[in-house]
């Protein structure tokens, strides 16, 4: 089919509520009881065949009850990457022959099936393995990915239509290759979208993809694969390699045919992984594409003229959703002595009111656990280190593993804004709180705009305009993602591409036209129709 179609016009996902009584909470409640306890075997996906990995086996658990196994994986060998690597290469010819339109489709169409029959699958898989309550579960699994999956498809078709000028006898055309090898998706535990939006973007572009999932989203992780098979994603286009990812780093990093690396996770991870490819560079085929979306440590900066109750709720949400465990939350505030003065026994009496424990059990459940054992431990050390500094203050927070890996919504207040708890990401439900005297705004703005290396999200409140706008030009640099009178959280594909700078990330913008500019790899056309016979220019003679 040569027709240019016009592609469905995406619109966000509706985010359901899940309110007691809904017939949306009924389904959900059902299906996490069912897959609580399907013990599963999770498995590679190669070439379409399922197969466990042939390394150390792995239980995948609730974090919320560690003692509850969702199902078992392996790590993968160096001869299951191989093996993936292979398959991919194998499927690359067919797909990227296949027309857009027909790749899109299957896109389009996992899409439909998740915001339908898969939407509670997704749902249920991501609360039971990696603690995320009900709320927090719709807003990434469902309406997240499905945006992903249908704003990725107009952006495409937007890039494609971005044609070169002709001149008269000439015809130019660009056409966006698929990039020459295969693209290695690897993605971290926190995000079911994210986790299915790295491979499946980069195969939207016509690319063929190696995707190494977090061990601890292995369980929605493994749901996925299945949604996508279900749309009628050709065998060997993504191929699902499970385990930690040393294999991965040690194959498929110093595989000729390696063309891009399409990453989220922490800073550490990524740098690893760029030195590896920095130090392999001259084994490759062609220069492979680096995309990585990495750590932060977001700030929300109150101004004097900030309202209380909007930077309560900003906190509150923006530094304990999810445990505090988005790249996007907020973990450290700035907060003028005039307002914290008045807002911050109400404050943390609200963080204390904050329910935490088994969110799968009960869905009205504001918090779960912390990932895992390791994630407790950073966050135990952090509260611990806190509690013995004679300049921090513990407001509130507490931990407990003995049946979940629970971290309670804990304020640490320091009076030196250069101190561990501003700088350093820990990644979990831990806000730092630096309160300074009305009259060094200004400093302050100077001091927080570097002190960590990070530059992913950051907040302004404030209802002065003047502060607003200078705030949001001091602070062009500290935050790929910038609100103002909100929480740093919650961006929604199309309406806040996502993504920041310095240590944070490459800044390439998930779900967007700059994204996918990432994997494609261009080829100019020109066409002269009636061409020269003659070398000779006029000018001689
Ligand atoms: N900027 C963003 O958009 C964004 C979004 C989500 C999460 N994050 C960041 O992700 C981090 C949390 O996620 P995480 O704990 O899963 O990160 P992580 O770096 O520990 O793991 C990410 C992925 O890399 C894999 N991995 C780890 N070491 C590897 C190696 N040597 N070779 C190959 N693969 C390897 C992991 O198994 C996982 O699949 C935080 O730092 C957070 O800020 C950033
Ligand atoms: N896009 C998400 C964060 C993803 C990182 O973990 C947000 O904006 O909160």
């Amino acid at each position: 089919m040569d027709a240019i179609s016009n592609v469905p016009v995406p619109a966000n996902e509706r985010v359901y509520g899940y309110a007691p009584g809904s017939a949306e909470r009924e389904t959900l409640e059902d299906r996490i009881k069912e897959l609580a306890g399907a013990s599963l075997d999770l498995t590679l996906t190669i070439g379409g065949e399922q197969r466990l990995g042939g390394g150390a086996p792995i239980d995948v658990v609730q974090p919320h009850n560690h003692a509850s196994v969702l199902g078992r994986t392996n790590d993968a060998t160096a001869q299951d990457v191989q093996d993936a690597i292979s398959a991919a290469l194998q499927a690359a010819p067919a797909w990227r022959s296949l027309s857009f339109d027909e790749r899109a489709a299957i896109f389009l169409k996992a899409a439909d099936l998740l915001a339908g029959p898969w939407r509670a699958t997704l749902n249920a898989a991501t609360v039971l393995g990696q603690s995320k309550s009900a709320q927090q579960a719709e807003i990434d699994a469902a309406c997240e990915l499905i945006d992903f999956l249908r704003f990725n498809v107009a952006y495409a078709r937007q890039l494609y239509a971005d044609q070169p000028i002709s001149s008269p006898g000439v015809w130019n055309r660009m056409e966006y290759r698929p990039l020459e090898g295969f693209v290695l998706a690897i993605t971290p535990f926190n995000f079911t979208a994210i986790a299915g939006n790295l491979p499946t973007s980069a195969a939207l572009m016509g690319n063929v993809v190696v995707w190494k999932p977090s061990p601890t989203q292995q369980f929605a992780a493994h749901f996925t694969m299945r949604l996508l098979e279900e749309a009628g994603l050709p065998p060997g286009v993504i191929n699902l390699v499970t385990g930690n990812g040393q294999a991965v780093s040690e194959v498929a990093l110093g595989h000729p045919a390696l063309a891009g690396i399409h990453f989220t996770g922490s800073t550490p991870t990524f740098q690893h992984l760029w030195r590896t490819i920095g130090t392999n560079i001259s084994a490759y085929h062609t220069y492979p594409r680096l995309v990585g979306e990495t750590g932060g440590k977001d700030f929300v900066l109150a101004h004097p003229s900030a309202d209380p109750a909007v930077l309560t709720t900003a906190l509150v949400r923006g530094a304990f959703e999810y445990q505090g465990q988005k790249c996007s939350a907020a973990s450290r505030a700035y907060v003028p002595r005039s307002l914290w003065n008045r807002m911050r026994d109400d404050f943390v009496a609200t963080a204390e009111s904050l329910t935490v424990g088994d969110v799968a059990a009960d869905l009205s459940t504001f918090m779960g656990a912390v990932i895992d054992a390791r994630a407790f431990a950073k966050h135990k050390e952090a509260i611990d280190r806190a509690r013995a500094a004679s300049n921090i203050d513990v407001l509130t927070g507490s931990y407990d593993d003995s049946v979940g890996y629970f971290v309670k919504p804990t304020v640490l207040e320091c009076a030196d804004p250069s101190d561990e708890i501003f700088v350093k990401e820990y990644f979990g439900p831990i806000l730092g709180v630096h309160v300074y005297e009305d009259r060094d705004y200004d400093r302050v703005v100077d001091q927080m705009e570097n002190v960590s290396p990070y530059a992913l999200t950051g907040s302004i409140i404030a209802q002065d305009r003047y502060a607003i706008a200078a705030a949001a030009e001091r602070l062009r640099f500290a935050a790929g993602n910038f609100y103002v009178n909100d929480k740093p959280t919650g961006a929604v594909v199309g309406q806040q591409p996502f993504g920041g700078g310095r240590a944070s990330g490459t800044n390439d913008k998930a779900g967007s036209i700059f994204n996918l500019t990432r994997w494609v790899s261009a080829r100019a056309i020109k066409e002269t129709f009636v061409p020269p016979t003659d070398h000779r220019y006029p000018h001689m003679g």
